[in-house]
């Protein structure tokens, strides 16, 4: 389905929760790097940091925001939130302009931050029962506390707790006010797989809920687990948009890994000569290959003959379609800037 069909299917007829349109927003950067970045300057003498992004995120669904360090997520989903206000675009939160946005708006939103954003002195549950106070119609402090083994560290201050636990506090956080819209900022960043799963399931009930959610990560693998849509963002600009498998699908549908270890070397001059052009093949450690690019079965059964002719039994041997991850590093390049 091309973006634009895709774009009328998510429709439907529906509103977005949240609709960001060219999200322009400058900051006044340190002299020091005025003097060494020229270049990035505007009239005014700001770096944009974010230069016309768009996207929506409809009721029901989880939109992932992908981009490299500095890439603009960070202040394109805190303009949404309503914390700092844009310098251009529009931005609509549940039909209104976030920045400056009434307290009914805001207690419709949650907000999971990427530092916590909790204060320190206070025991988790204490401040959950706080937090809970402040709405109408609060979802159940007991229940998220099972759920998310809040229980197991309440004795301990906020301050004191693990990475992880205070992750687990953030998202209870976020939810105790049944929100509408929910920000996840890295929601699965440092958590043990126990506490993943458990962290999956809940974005799922939310989603299942109607709740418009959309999150950031740099875990791609998880991107591509919770994504119903997704976006990629690069130096401040929109890059690509659509579903896992659309992104997929459209960057090249044909590449898959073959991943295998074996104990002799072995080299692309061992193939056939016309199997040679459309592929590679890359010792990533001692042993361990992969054989890249646009494999067809010949490929398969070049492999498997070299095996037999060279009596190798690979100890692993597996086959994989390109993932999410190949897709962002293709898109957003593979060196660190
Ligand atoms: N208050 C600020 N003052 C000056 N520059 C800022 C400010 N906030 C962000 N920036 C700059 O804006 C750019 C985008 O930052 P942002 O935090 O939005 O990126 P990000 O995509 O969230 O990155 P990360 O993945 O590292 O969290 C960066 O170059 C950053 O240095």
């Amino acid at each position: 389905m091309s973006v634009q069909n895709q774009r009328i299917a998510r429709e439907s007829g529906r509103k977005p929760a949240l609709s960001i349109d060219g999200l322009i927003k400058e900051f006044k950067p340190s002299r020091s790097f005025r003097e060494a970045n020229p270049h990035l300057l505007t009239d005014r003498g700001t770096v944009q940091a974010v230069r016309g992004i768009s996207l929506d995120v409809y009721p029901g669904e989880v939109v992932v925001l992908l981009g490299a360090n500095g890439a603009g997520k960070t202040t394109t989903l805190s303009c949404a939130q309503g914390l700092q206000p844009a310098d251009g675009g529009t931005l609509q939160l549940l039909g209104e302009n976030p920045w400056g946005a009434s307290p009914e708006l805001r207690a419709q939103v949650g907000i999971m931050l990427q530092d916590g954003g909790l204060p320190q002195a206070i025991h988790p549950i204490e401040l959950l029962k706080h937090i809970a106070k402040m709405y109408k119609n609060p979802a159940s402090v007991d229940d998220l506390v099972q759920r998310l083994g809040i229980n197991e560290f309440n004795g301990t201050t906020i301050r004191r707790l693990s990475g992880g636990q205070k992750q687990r506090v953030a998202l209870a956080a976020a939810l105790v006010g049944n929100p509408k819209v929910l920000f996840l900022d890295e929601p699965s960043a440092g958590l043990d797989p126990q506490s993943r799963t458990v962290v999956f399931d809940i974005i799922r009930e939310q989603r299942e809920r109607g709740v418009a959610i959309v999150l950031t990560t740099h875990l791609l693998d998880d991107a591509q687990r919770l994504a119903d849509y997704v976006y990629i963002v690069k130096r401040g600009e929109n890059v690509t948009e659509g579903t896992v498998a659309q992104l997929l699908q459209e960057t090249n549908e044909q590449a898959h890994t073959v991943s295998f270890t074996a104990a002799s070397a072995i080299s692309l001059q061992d193939f056939p000569a016309h199997l040679r052009d459309s592929v590679t093949l890359t010792q990533d450690s001692p042993g361990q290959y992969s054989l890249t690019g646009e494999l067809t079965p010949d490929h398969l059964n070049a492999l498997t003959t070299l095996f037999v002719s060279q009596g190798i039994m690979p100890s692993s041997f597996t086959l994989a379609s390109r993932t999410l991850e190949d897709v962002f590093l293709d898109i957003s390049g593979r060196d660190i800037r």
